[in-house]
């Protein structure tokens, strides 16, 4: 089985390393990613070592969002419903892991790469990145309940407007609308980054009373409520011509 997610552990550092590991397919998420995601998700939610949790892409990309020759545009919604509830299951796992989460964005996202970004506690953006919640553009609206967790993050006029508007965005727009926390210009995580080693400084203990202080601060069941609600929307509108259209163009152009 290929490692699409490749796991480190620092055992210094109490630090967990996920990389999306498809750079030739700039880190989409199929449904194999899902899967191996899960399971390490999973894992995750039994550590009692772990500090931190740092998820980030190998190669150019964070993410590209869904693999659309999985998520492909000829599903009928019942199918669409199930497969986007599986990614929709894991973006929940993460925004409910007992330690802080980074997504360290070391390059491009669009859509469902924007929503994994979301799950996480903390964004750090590479500044030459650009990012966007593009489904919009696909005639879809997000659909594993990032747009949810977008509203969590920033200002919910700014965050509505983004899902609008589907545009693709500088890092240093996100860090001013608060999306990011910060902007970096390495090509390499290292764990003694100034970013990072505010975390790893701290207990064990510190770190999971915080976390679990920002999580009592979120109402976790009506989020969760809302988050379905995402993923049925967007199963609804999967089916439309629009979507059809969009998936289809896009593998056109990349024919070309
Ligand atoms: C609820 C989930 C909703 C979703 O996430 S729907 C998907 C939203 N994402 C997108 O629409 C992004 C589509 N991709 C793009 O716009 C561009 O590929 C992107 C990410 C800007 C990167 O551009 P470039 O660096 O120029 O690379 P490229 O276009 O030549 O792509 C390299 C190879 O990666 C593949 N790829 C990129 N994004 C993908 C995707 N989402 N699903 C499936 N395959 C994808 C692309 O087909 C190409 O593959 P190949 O080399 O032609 O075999």
């Amino acid at each position: 089985m290929n490692n699409l997610v490749k796991v480190e552990n620092s055992k210094i550092e109490q630090t967990t390393i996920l990389t999306l590991n498809r750079p030739e397919k700039r880190n989409a998420i199929s449904i194999e990613l899902i899967n191996q995601l899960k399971v390490i998700i999973e894992k995750l939610h039994q550590d009692d070592e772990t500090k931190l949790v740092i998820i980030t892409g190998e190669g150019s990309a964070f993410c590209a969002g869904g693999d659309l020759n999985d998520f492909h545009g000829e599903i009928d919604q019942e199918k669409a419903h199930e497969l986007l509830s599986q990614m929709q299951e894991v973006l929940w796992q993460i925004t409910t892991l007992p330690m802080p989460t980074i997504a360290w964005m070391n390059g491009l996202a669009r859509g469902g790469g924007m929503e994994l970004a979301s799950a996480c506690d903390f964004r750090y953006v590479h500044e030459s990145g650009n990012y966007g919640f593009t489904q919009g553009k696909l005639g879809i609206s997000t659909g594993w309940g990032g747009g949810t967790l977008l509203y969590e993050r920033i200002h919910s006029q700014e965050a509505y407007y983004w899902l609008v508007s589907a545009d693709i965005r500088s890092a240093q727009v996100l860090k001013s609308i608060g999306f990011a926390q910060a902007t970096f210009s390495t090509h390499q995580l290292e764990l003694e980054h100034d970013l990072i080693k505010p975390f790893i400084s701290r207990s064990l203990t510190q770190l999971k009373h915080w976390k679990s202080q920002w999580l009592q601060n979120q109402d976790l069941q009506k989020l969760k409520t809302k988050m379905d609600a995402e993923v049925e929307a967007c199963s609804h509108m999967w089916v439309s011509d629009e979507h059809k259209e969009a998936v289809s163009n896009f593998f056109k152009r990349n024919k070309k």
